[in-house]
């Protein structure tokens, strides 16, 4: 039987410590060792809290969902700086993988990071949604056999994101992300979605469909998912 819960939340705060809590059990019972961890201002409360708990990951490896293609760890709008910034330099992992945003050769850059999460199987894999549905940055219509590829970002994403991009430095248009079936390959997943604009893409996951079109859907899929949400 799938395994299946959502936990309605009054504040992203609650969230965070629940999160946390859930950390720390499988810290203790010894079965978290690969963690997938997401970006976006979703995290930024789970991060902090993670920050302030006394949660030892220094014998876990973490794994990043998505990079845009054209920045480099350096350039503060790439994720690779949000990470650090958020989470890695305050927190130390045993090892931490991110896709190369300026590598050149795309195809084999996506090739050796599917290959080194092959290697480490995730055990929790945290999750936000795009208000388009979207996860990681797997947009409507990708298939849900996907492996980690390089994205076209939609209109929608490119417009909401954007807002955390300088006016004069422009959005890439392209980023690298882990696959639907990357992302269904780990053991668990935790999905963080809180305010009215994750709606509708909430509302998809509670419903009927399992579409391609909507790559949230993809989860009723999935063994065992934890929906840790504000919206009621
Ligand atoms: N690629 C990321 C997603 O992984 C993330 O879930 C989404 C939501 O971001 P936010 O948490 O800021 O709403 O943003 C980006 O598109």
């Amino acid at each position: 039987m799938p395994f299946f819960e959502m936990i309605q939340v009054d504040n992203q705060q609650q969230a965070a410590s629940l999160v946390v809590n859930r950390l720390a059990n499988a810290l203790n019972e010894k079965t978290l060792h690969t963690l997938g961890l997401a970006t976006g201002s979703t995290m930024i409360p789970i991060y902090n809290s993670i920050i302030n708990s006394s949660l030892d990951f220094s014998q876990v490896t973490a794994f990043n969902l998505d990079e845009y293609v054209g920045l480099a760890s350096t350039n503060k709008n790439s994720y690779a700086f949000f990470m650090s910034e958020h989470l890695f330099s305050k927190k130390p992992f045993k090892e931490t993988y991110i896709q190369n945003g300026l590598s050149e050769d795309l195809e084999s850059e996506c090739t050796r990071y599917e290959n080194k999460l092959t290697e480490h199987a995730l055990d929790i894999q945290f999750l936000g949604v795009g208000e388009n549905g979207h996860i990681a940055f797997n947009e409507p219509g990708t298939s849900f056999d996907s492996t980690t590829h390089v994205a076209n970002l939609t209109d929608s994403t490119l417009g909401v994101n954007s807002q955390y991009f300088d006016d004069h430095e422009e959005i890439p248009t392209r980023a690298f992300t882990m696959g639907i079936a990357s992302i269904m390959n780990a053991k668990q997943i935790i999905l963080l979605a809180f305010g009215e604009k994750k709606r509708q893409a909430l509302e998809a996951l509670l419903g009927d469909e399992i579409t391609e079109q909507l790559p949230i859907t993809v989860l009723k899929r999935h063994p065992h998912v934890t929906v840790i949400t504000d919206i009621k």
